[in-house]
C-alpha cells in the first residue's frame, strides 16, 4: 500500500502567517489544507496564491460546505484546489453537488463525517455517490470535550469502501503511527505542528514516524 500522505492544517486567520507556515513545513508535507476559518477570512485568492507558490503540492480547501454544493465548490476548484470538503450532515444532494464540481475539474471531493450521527451509513451512501475521500474528523470543540477520532477511524476503515480515508482531530507524534496502522491514507495534523516550538521539526518528526510504520 502507498505511504499515507501528510496534510498540514493551516488554521491561522493571518494571510502572511499562513504563507510563512506553508513555506516552513513544505519539505515535510504532501497536502496544504486551507482550514475553514482561514478560507472564510482570506477567500479564494489564497488558493490561487498557494497554487502559484507550490505547484507540486496538493491543496485541500476545507469549505465544510453545507448547501449549494456545486455552486460553492466550483470557484475553489477553478482556483486550483485539488480537494474540497463537504459536510456529511448536509445530505446527499449537497455532497453530490461537490462531487460533480470535483469531477468537472479532475479533482476530488472529501466528505467530512464530523458530527454525523450514523457515520457508517453516510460513508456508504456518499462513497456510492462517487465521493473520493472520506474524512473521519473530530473537530476542535469535540477535542476540547475529550473526544478522539480513533474509534470512528476503525469503523470506517473496516467497511473496505473504494475511497481513501483521511483522519483529523488532534493527531500528534504519539498517535500518528496508530492511525497509519488503523488504515488512514491521509493524516491531518494541525496544532501538533503549528503549535510546536519548531513547526519544521515537528513536521519532519511526523514524516519520519509515518515512514517508519
Ligand atoms: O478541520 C479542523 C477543525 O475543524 C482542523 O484543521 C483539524 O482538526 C486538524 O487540526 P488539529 O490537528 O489541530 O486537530
Amino acid at each position: 500500500m502507498a505511504k499515507p500522505l501528510i496534510q498540514i492544517a493551516l488554521d491561522s486567520l493571518d494571510y502572511n502567517a499562513t504563507i510563512a507556515l506553508a513555506e516552513t513545513v513544505a519539505p515535510h508535507v504532501d497536502i496544504f489544507e486551507i482550514g475553514t476559518p482561514c478560507i472564510k477570512h482570506n477567500g479564494v485568492n489564497l488558493v490561487k496564491d498557494l497554487r502559484a507558490r507550490f505547484p507540486e503540492k496538493l491543496i485541500l480547501v476545507d469549505l465544510k460546505t453545507m448547501d449549494a454544493g456545486e455552486y460553492e465548490a466550483t470557484p475553489f476548484y477553478a482556483a486550483g484546489a485539488d480537494i474540497c470538503t463537504v459536510l456529511g450532515v448536509s445530505g446527499l444532494a449537497t455532497c453530490k453537488g461537490v462531487i460533480k464540481a470535483a469531477n468537472a475539474h479532475g479533482a476530488e471531493a472529501q466528505i467530512d463525517l464530523i458530527n454525523v450521527e450514523d457515520k457508517v451509513a453516510c460513508a456508504r451512501a456518499t462513497a456510492e455517490a462517487g465521493a473520493h475521500i472520506m474524512g473521519v474528523h473530530t473537530g476542535l470543540d469535540a477535542q476540547a470535550a475529550g473526544h478522539t477520532p480513533f474509534g470512528d477511524l476503525s469503523d470506517i476503515a473496516r467497511l473496505g469502501l473504494n475511497v481513501r480515508i483521511s483522519v483529523a482531530g488532534g493527531i500528534k507524534a504519539s498517535t500518528v503511527q496508530d492511525v497509519v496502522r488503523a488504515g488512514a491514507n491521509i493524516i491531518v495534523v494541525g496544532a501538533a505542528i503549528y503549535g510546536a516550538p519548531s513547526p519544521a521539526d515537528a513536521a519532519r518528526e511526523i514524516r519520519e514516524l509515518v515512514e517508519a510504520v
